[in-house]
């Protein structure tokens, strides 16, 4: 039995129950007097499933990723998924005054946090930098030192805003290996923001393509993983989502 957060329009938050990780209806988003930036938009998130978010420039997708997380108010509409949810950001939002183990359990409570931050940094493969300063990382290193940052809260849901858009191509292929066994060592919920359609078809087992505050395109990806970007089901599913969003 999973008991869930949500966030009904108005009043307190209540328990849920359900299978379901993640529960969005009717969810409506405008800033100012401008139009819907999400409208009225529905989606349902299975228990353990990853699910990537194409879309536009100025789609909705970060909007939709921060309402989720609760960063941003659920003005009108519903929104129910688990407590424990971690965000993991383009940029890795890492404070230069602490070590690298600090900021990976920063607001953490308890007396054994070094050694948590150890097992999650081990983890993503940086036990050799626990005593480094932030500044001193490179971009690869600073985004694991987020991931391990996201790890250590346990989350039932992670989602990722587009984590590895800032690195080269090679960082991005080891980061995207490394994503994928940690959602599948961790049984977590995920989400990803991210504009590249190839890197939604080698992680998801589901592509959304948000449009007009909406979504547009809801895409199962039944091929198994390792997958080859060669493969005529892969490069199907990649004109049919670049035809989507208008490439
Ligand atoms: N705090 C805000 N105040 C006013 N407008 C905002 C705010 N946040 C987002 N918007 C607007 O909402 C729209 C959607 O923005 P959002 O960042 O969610 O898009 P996105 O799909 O993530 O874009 P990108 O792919 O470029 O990151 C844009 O038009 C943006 O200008």
């Amino acid at each position: 039995m999973n008991t869930f957060f949500s966030e009904p329009e108005n009043g307190e938050p209540r328990a849920v129950d359900t299978t379901r990780s993640v529960h969005v209806s009717g969810l409506t988003r405008r800033f100012g007097d401008g139009p819907a930036v999400l409208d009225h938009l529905s989606l349902d998130i299975p228990s353990g499933q990853f699910v990537a978010l194409l879309g536009r420039s100025g789609s909705g997708k970060s909007t939709l990723l921060r309402t989720l997380s609760g960063l941003d108010p659920v003005e009108y509409g519903e929104v129910a998924r688990p407590k424990a949810v971690s965000v993991v950001f383009q940029e890795s939002r890492l404070l230069p005054w602490k070590r690298v183990w600090q900021n990976v359990v920063l607001g953490q409570k308890g007396p054994e946090g070094k050694e948590r931050a150890l097992q999650v940094l081990k983890e993503v493969g940086l036990l050799h930098r626990v005593e480094a300063w932030p500044l001193t990382l490179s971009g690869g290193e600073a985004q694991r030192v987020a991931l391990a940052r996201a790890l250590v809260r346990n989350p039932s849901f992670l989602m990722l805003d587009e984590p590895f858009a800032a690195l080269d191509a090679l960082t991005r292929i080891h980061m995207q290996n490394l994503v994928l066994s940690l959602w599948r060592k961790h049984q977590c919920t995920a989400l990803l923001v991210t504009h590249d359609v190839d890197e939604a078809l080698v992680l998801a087992d589901r592509v959304l393509v948000l449009e007009h505050g909406r979504i547009k395109v809801d895409l199962p990806v039944t091929l198994p993983r390792p997958r080859r970007h060669a493969h005529p089901v892969f490069e199907q599913l990649r004109s049919e989502l670049l035809h989507a969003l208008g490439v």
